[in-house]
């Protein structure tokens, strides 16, 4: 198999027929028809489970498909393995990035197709060549030396470009690109994949973020329960014509809501925090009742901040209290201990356990308030199925059942596992860090509103967003960071997502005007 010639801009280059591909019982693909064009990037949007990650993993050669052909340059074409698609020109990046922990970028980026002397020996001095021109082009302005695990998330997904480039992929597939950056990296990214598609290559570009497809994507491909229910060439669709196309009515993306019936004392204060490197004296204070978001750029410190104060880093100087009690974490399980609900940044890493089930992951939070006796710890376990079955229903999880391991579900439904499972009603805080990252449309406004009712009902609820948007949508109080301190404090109607940004940004402005 070798890399097919160029096609012109705007023809045809990849077309999926009547694709179909079940999985046990779950049909994730029925008679899934798509044509990818060169040079245009391709939106996929639809809910969580909608099937947009199985097609790319059969086009990548991860799954085989149960029926229907893949033609490039109208020749059909058996995809087996990930090396198939690579020679074919296909490049795939997947919402769990491929990268080599601990490697550095060059070798990252030679993966798989390092240049090979007559020897058939790794020929370093001509990839590091062929490295420093794709790093020019899709503006790498770090060294090829550095360890990729020191890089920022946005950093990552760049080196992950260049990857495909010195594959010369002519068609580059991207799951989720930019659910973990910041809006001023997104706009970096979605600047090099114009670039990319003004030269040729074709873009599949994966988001729930709908307006950033609105603005980037000519053509478009819409997926529910696994069909494609509309397709867009050459078309640019609106953000409301893109929720009623797969939320099936019309939503209103961003409202404030309605100020709490009732705040009560405060839950979480925290004075002072500092860990002596990202946080300097953030002090904070979440009320009974309160949903209060931590807005600010990647880098804020607003992660690091969440950490200090549920002990998974230590606090140097500062205090924190909880429900007026005075409180050092050493670890989360502590934390947990009093009864706070964390949803870590990191959801593969820290928030579910992938093998185990959903009831499991949800009930893991309550365990002792499902055992029969103090003496007993025997679990009843009906009461944990039942509770994960309602919460399945509650959030929309899209699963087969409660038993079903977390790690078979698509994306944004591990993420609404690691969100669900705090959903009890025995937390007095709650401490979300990007709680709706990869999470469709439709089944963020659900979850607002389970966070609100949380609220509603006397939890003090303090949420990490990079999606200003939600803040706005969600928060009755937004607590800015930058440079690791608290920069200011927006009430109410005062919550935009300009006032955000004018914000985030204060600190720079000033050292700007004192310089
Ligand atoms: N390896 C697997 N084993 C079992 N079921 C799977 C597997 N991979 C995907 N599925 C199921 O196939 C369906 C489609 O999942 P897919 O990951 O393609 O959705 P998606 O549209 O990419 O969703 P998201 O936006 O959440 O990433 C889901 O119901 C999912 O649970």
């Amino acid at each position: 198999m070798s890399a097919p010639e160029a096609t012109t801009a705007g023809e045809p280059l990849l077309r999926v027929d009547r694709l179909t591909k079940t999985f046990g019982g779950v049909q994730a693909l029925k008679d899934v028809s798509v044509t990818i064009r060169s040079g245009v990037v391709h939106g996929f949007v639809g809910a969580n489970g909608a099937g947009k990650s199985t097609l790319i993993r059969c086009l990548a050669g991860i799954h085989r498909p149960d029926a229907g052909t893949i033609e490039l340059d109208g020749a059909p074409v058996d995809i087996h393995t990930a090396l198939d698609a690579s020679r074919l020109g296909m490049a795939f990046i997947h919402q769990e990035m491929s990268i080599i922990p601990g490697w550095d970028v060059l070798r990252n980026m030679a993966l798989g197709m390092p240049y090979r002397t007559r020897a058939g020996l790794i020929d370093w001095k001509a990839t590091r060549r062929r490295a420093e021109i794709v790093a020019e082009k899709v503006g790498i302005r770090f060294s090829l030396d550095a360890i990729i695990d020191d890089l920022s998330t946005a950093d990552q997904w760049l080196v992950m470009i260049a990857r495909a480039l010195m594959q010369d992929a002519r068609l580059i597939a991207m799951d989720e690109p930019t659910a973990s950056l910041s809006p001023q990296e997104a706009s970096r990214l979605h600047g090099i994949i114009r670039e990319l598609t003004a030269a040729g290559t074709a873009v599949i570009f994966v988001s729930h973020r709908l307006a950033e497809v609105s603005e980037l994507c000519e053509d478009i491909t819409v997926f529910k329960d696994g069909r494609v229910v509309r397709t867009a060439v050459g078309q640019r669709l609106t953000s409301h014509e893109l929720v009623e196309a797969i939320v099936g009515h019309h939503m209103e993306l961003t409202r404030r809501p309605e100020p709490p019936a009732h705040v009560g004392e405060p839950v979480l204060d925290v004075e002072h925090a500092s860990d002596g490197r990202l946080v300097q004296d953030a002090s904070l204070q979440v009320r009974a009742g309160e949903v209060v978001g931590l807005g600010g750029l990647v880098g804020a410190g607003r992660t690091e901040f969440t950490r200090l104060i549920y002990g998974a880093e230590r606090l140097r100087t500062g205090e924190v209290r909880l429900a007026g009690r005075t409180v050092r974490f050493h670890e989360p399980a502590d934390a947990v201990a009093q009864r706070v609900g964390i949803v870590p940044e990191e959801r593969r890493s820290q928030g579910v356990f992938l093998d185990k089930s959903i009831d499991f992951n949800i009930n893991l939070a309550s365990l002792d308030s499902l055992r029969t006796g103090r003496f007993v710890p025997w679990l009843r376990l009906g009461a944990g199925r039942k509770r994960a079955q309602r919460l399945i229903d509650e959030v929309g999880i899209k699963a087969r059942g409660a038993d079903q391991p977390v790690g078979a579900l698509s994306g944004g439904n591990q993420q609404k596992v690691a969100v669900a499972r705090w959903l009890t009603h025995d937390r007095q805080l709650l401490i979300l860090d990007e709680p709706s990252r990869g999470v469709d449309v439709g089944a963020r406004a659900e979850l607002h509103t389970l966070i609100r009712d949380l609220a509603g009902r006397g939890a003090a609820v303090l949420v990490v967003s990079s999606d200003n948007e939600e803040l706005v949508a969600l928060c009755d109080r937004v607590v800015v960071m930058a440079e690791g301190h608290v920069v200011g404090e927006l009430v109410g109607d005062q919550i935009t997502t300009k006032a955000i940004l004018a914000l985030s940004f204060a600190r720079a402005h000033k050292q700007e005007d004192v310089a």
